[in-house]
This record gives structure tokens, sequence and C-alpha cells, in this order.
């Protein structure tokens, strides 16, 4: 059948891309990027090749895989090419399907996804994850489309266009040789060195962890040396600013992106003004990363002091959603996410988390009092206590009280009876979610989840001015 995306011609005239790979077919696009599968000349791998439009985006996934490359469950970066004028290609191992197609097939199974296989599938995640935290990334944009899975059933973290490192690397002890990727990765120098040539600057494994004590430390020492590394990072933050990375994207306001502020019909109503956590904040975090239905509350309400744990609560969302097969929060714009998470988890106060009054929006969007919130464990029926328990040590919404990966690997659900599957017995679906000709809303079910211009579907909305700008009431 022929391939109905458009194509995009650039990667096919880049010599030293053709010269090494023979370029198949496009397999898939992101907002920033076109995949392709290919085939390496000199011993017939299939790999993927994704070419990157956006700069930034390519930076962070690069500088985050290099960090990455020891762990089993995050994709492997085999190369990149990038030269002035050019978009960056990195070639990845190529994986055929994802989570998102485990979790659409099993809806056409009965009894859905055995527990066994959900306990396996988890402890993959938790493993990415934790490899990620330990490196103090964090991945903001974990969903079941970027967890890709192998023919033989294993599961990698992949798209990490939006991931940032929360700390410098190479101020870390025991990492003196790992200088910054700009440097080692000749990145400005026009160059597309392979990974093999800076591998050995990124191979010691960050924050000082190798593999072995990375087995050895109790949940102890692992927190104490994440609280220090957080130190750290402020400290640095606050003395030597200029060496963050900025994110360079524009700050959303709670109520939407900035697309969705063009769009919305009360756009005369206010006035948004953007310097709050604009993108010209040294370190400062942008609160629009993520896909809607796995954004944690903090980037909702427009937090850009956020840390890993906004991934934590997409895990949440991502274990409720192997457990159902359906999306726990699937909001239809930003403040419909908010709407639906405030119904569940009820109302957002200072006694259910502390300081939450100073994330950025909060006074700026106000639900009506929430007398009687449904609760998660009306959103995971017939499910045992241990797991509404596990879902609930993710999804609430204190983000330091939200459970770490390495803490749930230790849990002992995954090791009380029925046991996490092997790998090998895993089902893998042959089709990739969106690839199915079954599929009616394909990829579009996670990428595409519509826009905040319709303010009708909440119904009555109350738009007050205020000294600092507008609020929004919605009942
Ligand atoms: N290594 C790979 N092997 C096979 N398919 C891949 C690989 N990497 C990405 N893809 C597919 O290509 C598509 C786009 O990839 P990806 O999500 O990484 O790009 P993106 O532009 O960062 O996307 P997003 O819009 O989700 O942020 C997805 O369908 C993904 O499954």
């Amino acid at each position: 059948m022929e391939n109905p995306l458009p194509k995009s011609w650039s990667i096919h005239t880049r010599p030293e891309i053709i010269a090494k790979y023979e370029i198949l077919e496009r397999v898939g696009s992101g907002a920033y990027s076109d995949v392709y599968r290919a085939r390496r000349l000199s011993d017939n791998l299939i790999i993927a090749l994704k070419e990157v439009h956006d700069y930034q985006s390519a930076f962070r996934e690069i500088e985050a895989l290099q960090m990455l490359q020891n762990c089993p469950n995050i994709i492997v970066l085999h190369e990149y090419f990038w030269r002035e004028d050019e978009d960056a290609v990195l070639v990845l191992e190529f994986l055929r399907t994802d989570l998102a197609a485990v979790i659409h097939e099993a809806k056409k199974t009965e009894g859905g996804i055995r527990l066994g296989e959900v306990k396996r599938w988890m402890l993959q995640i938790l493993c990415g994850v934790d490899a990620c935290h330990r490196n103090m990334i964090v991945h903001r944009d974990l969903k079941p489309g970027n967890l890709l899975v192998s023919d033989d059933g294993v599961l990698k973290l992949a798209d990490f266009g939006q991931a940032r490192i929360l700390m410098e690397p190479g101020f870390v002890a025991n990492n003196d040789n790992q200088q910054s990727f700009e440097q080692n990765a000749g990145y400005q120098e026009n160059t597309s060195p392979t990974l093999d040539s800076v591998s050995e600057a990124c191979s010691s494994p960050n924050l000082g962890f190798n593999n072995q004590v990375e087995e050895d430390i109790s949940k102890e020492e692992y927190f104490r040396q994440l609280v220090e590394l957080k130190a750290k990072r402020h400290a640095t933050d606050e003395s030597d600013k200029e060496t963050n990375i900025n994110d360079g994207d524009t700050s959303c306001l709670a109520t939407g992106t900035i697309s969705d502020i063009e769009d919305d019909p009360l756009k005369s109503s206010y006035s948004y003004e953007a310097e709050e956590g604009g993108d010209d904040r040294h370190g400062a975090l942008t609160s629009c990363v993520g896909t809607r239905w796995f954004r944690a509350p903090e980037l909702l309400y427009g937090s850009i002091d956020y840390g890993l744990e906004v991934d934590l609560w997409s895990l949440g969302c991502i274990f409720s959603e192997l457990l159902t097969l359906e999306p726990l929060f699937p909001g239809i714009s930003d403040i419909d996410q908010l709407g639906k998470i405030i119904s569940v988890l009820g109302n957002l106060t200072e006694e259910v988390w502390p300081s939450c009054s100073k994330l950025p929006d909060y006074r700026t969007i106000s639900f009506a009092n929430i007398e009687k919130p449904t609760g998660l464990e009306a959103c995971l029926p017939d499910r045992s206590p241990n797991e509404i328990s596990l879902v609930k040590r993710l999804v609430c919404y204190d983000p330091a009280n939200r459970a770490t990966a390495m803490e749930l690997l230790n849990d002992k659900y995954f090791n009380e009876e029925p046991f996490p599957l092997p790998i090998s017995e895993l089902h893998v679906p042959l089709t990739k979610h969106g690839h199915d000709e079954d599929s009616p809303g394909g990829l579009n079910d996670y990428n595409d989840m519509g826009s905040d211009s319709d303010f009708d579907e909440f119904g009555p909305v109350n738009v007050r001015t205020t000294g600092s700008g507008f609020s929004l009431q919605f009942s």
C-alpha cells in the first residue's frame, strides 16, 4: 500500500547519509521530526533515521540519549549527523511498535492485558524512567506512544525531544571526564561525529553512579543523593545561570497553549501577558510540555519550577491505562484536563498540596467546589487495592508525595503472584497503532487532542479582570 504521508526530500539528498544507509520508507512523523526505516549498508541492520527539524529538540534528544546509553530500556542511539544549516539526523535502533499499540490491541481481546504482562511492561517502563531520573533527566513527554517495543517484547523509552537535564553535566564528582555535549560532539564545529567518538567521554555513568552501584545503593541513599544533587542544581542555577540550557519554548497559560489562545473566542475578554515564565528566563522550564492526557497538574497550572515528578504523574496515568485500557484523564483541552483531574482528586487546596497557591496560574483559574470527588477507585473498577494504591502514589497532587521509580521497582506488588511474565511471553502486536486500518483515531488519539478554543464545553464561565490580568471561574 502506498505510504499516505507526504514525502520530505531533504534526507534523501544528504550524501553523508545515503553513503551509509538505504532509506526504505517513512514510518512516522511527529511535531518536530520525520522518521524513516532504513538499512545500514555495512551490515544490513535495519535502523531508524530520525530527521529532526528543530534545533533545540535535536540537541536535547542527542544529549539525553548520550547520557542514557547503558540502560536496556532506553532507545539506542547509534550515531547522529549534524551539519550547520541542515536538520540533525539521529540513527536509532528500529523498534516496530509501541505501548499504545499494545493497549489498542488488548481492547480487542477478551480479558485485556494479563496481569503478569502489565507487571512486566510496568517494570520495563520503571527501569527506563529510573535511569533517566538517576541522571536528573526529566523526559517530560511520557506516554504509551513514546514507549517503543521491539519484536521480542523489550520496551524502550524514546522521543527525548522534550527531555531536560536538570543539572549541568560535569559538576558531579567522579564525572571529570564528561565534558559538555557541545565540546565533545563537535556540535558547533559543523561536524557529524559518530557516537563512538564521544562515547568515551559520556560512557562513565553519570551522577557518579555506575551500574554496579545502582544495584547496591539503598533507597535512602538514592534519595539522599537526589536531594544533594537537587540542592547543587539550585546552587548552580543561582551562581551560574548562564550555563543552564534555556527552554526556548513559550510558556503556555494554564488554560491553553499559545495557539489555543489565538483561537480563543474569549480572547477579547481578557489580556494575556506572557512575561511570567517567558522563554528568555535563564534556566526556567516551560509548562507547555508533554501530551495533555499525561500532563501533571503543576504543568497545567503553569509551573516553571517543576522537577522529575512530572514524569511520575505521567507514569501513574500510563499504569492506570494499562490496567483499564482507557486513558485516565482524557481531557479535550487544558481546562478540561484540569477539570477532569479535580473532579476525581478533589479540590486543589493548601491542605492537599502545600504551596499550591503559589503556582503561577492558581489564582487565574478556579473551578466550582467539588463536594464529592469521584476518587481514583471509581476510575479503576475491579482493580485490587494494591493496584489502586500504586496509582494513587503517582497520581497525587503534591509532587513531593509521588513515589519514585526506584521505590516502585522495589514494591512488593511486582514480587507477588501473579508474577511478571518473562519478556518472551509478552504479546507484541503486529501492527502499530495508527497504522492499523481498524483504528479510527490512529496516531491522532494521542497526538491531537483538540484545542481549548471551545469553552462552551465547560458550561458557564466567568471572566474577571484582576490586578495581574484576568481570572476564569468554571462552574
Ligand atoms: N526508533 C524508532 N523506531 C521506529 N519508529 C520510530 C522510532 N522513533 C520514532 N519512531 C516513530 O516515528 C514517529 C515520530 O517519532 P517521535 O515521536 O520520536 O517524533 P517527535 O517529532 O518527537 O514526536 P512528538 O510529536 O510525539 O513529540 C512516531 O510514530 C514514532 O513511533
